[in-house]
């Protein structure tokens, strides 16, 4: 029997401005600070023990992991980060809000961009300066894994190497982990452990901020999840 708890991070300072946030590197808002706090409360009094933990390369996860770790007095835990946990890339929607998406984009074109599972929002330019490949921080990718834009089909198939590579093997190791990671990088585990369907996945929504608990058989087959604090 093994413990996975996933933490989606709080709302960041685009969130608030509904604007497309994506791959940039926005910090938590004063709400995603305390989402972050109360879901550190309810794993230090949940009397969760980690043995690693696992973030994106983004700083509005990775500080709400390190408010989760200062809270538990876990800061000595090794953290691993990667950009397979990354948020969904919106491509040359990133930065837009509503109003300005709203002026770029017909309504039926909008409308079709939220609910399919693989259409892909307008690409980058490679010489956009919102393209990853002028990010230092992913330098260590090959050309064909910097995204222009990814489709949540895009996303989820980037995540699930770092299950099958990284987190699986862990978890059967018997390490405890901790994942803080977005929505949709998070929307991927769970389509996996849970067995949806695209279409199923597509209408997820993970509450910010409260940690998701799944309990996994020998085989890593999960035999049930809750969030804390229902
Ligand atoms: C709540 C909100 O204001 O959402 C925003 C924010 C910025 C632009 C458009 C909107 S909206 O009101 O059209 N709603 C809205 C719009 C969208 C989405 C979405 O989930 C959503 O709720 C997507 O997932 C989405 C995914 C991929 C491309 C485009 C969209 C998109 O255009």
């Amino acid at each position: 029997m093994h413990t996975l708890v996933l933490i989606r991070h709080g709302q960041s300072v685009w969130n608030l401005e509904n604007r497309f946030t994506g791959w940039t590197d926005v910090d938590l808002s004063h709400q995603g600070l305390a989402e972050a706090q109360e879901g550190a409360r309810l794993l230090k009094e949940g009397g969760f023990l980690f043995d690693r933990c696992h973030t994106s390369y983004l700083k509005r996860a990775i500080r709400t992991l390190w408010l989760v770790l200062e809270r538990m007095d876990l800061m000595w835990l090794p953290v691993e980060t990667s950009w397979r946990l990354n948020e969904r890339h919106y491509g040359a929607l990133q930065g837009l809000n509503k109003a300005e998406t709203a002026r770029q984009y017909s309504d039926e074109q909008v409308f079709q961009w939220r609910r399919s599972f693989d259409v892909p929002p307008p690409p980058l330019d490679p010489a956009d300066p919102r393209f990853p490949g002028h990010d230092p921080r992913y330098a260590g990718l090959a050309a064909a894994e910097l995204p222009r834009c990814e489709s949540l089909k895009d996303t989820i198939a980037r995540v699930m190497p770092y299950w099958h590579q990284v987190l699986a093997p862990q978890i059967r190791a018997g390490q405890r982990l901790l994942v803080a990671a977005h929505g949709n990088s998070l929307r991927g585990l769970v389509k996996y452990l849970d067995g949806m369907s695209d279409a199923e996945v597509s209408g997820l929504n993970i509450p910010t901020g409260v940690p998701l608990v799944y309990t996994l058989d020998a085989d890593l087959r999960s035999l049930g999840r809750r969030y804390m604090g229902d």
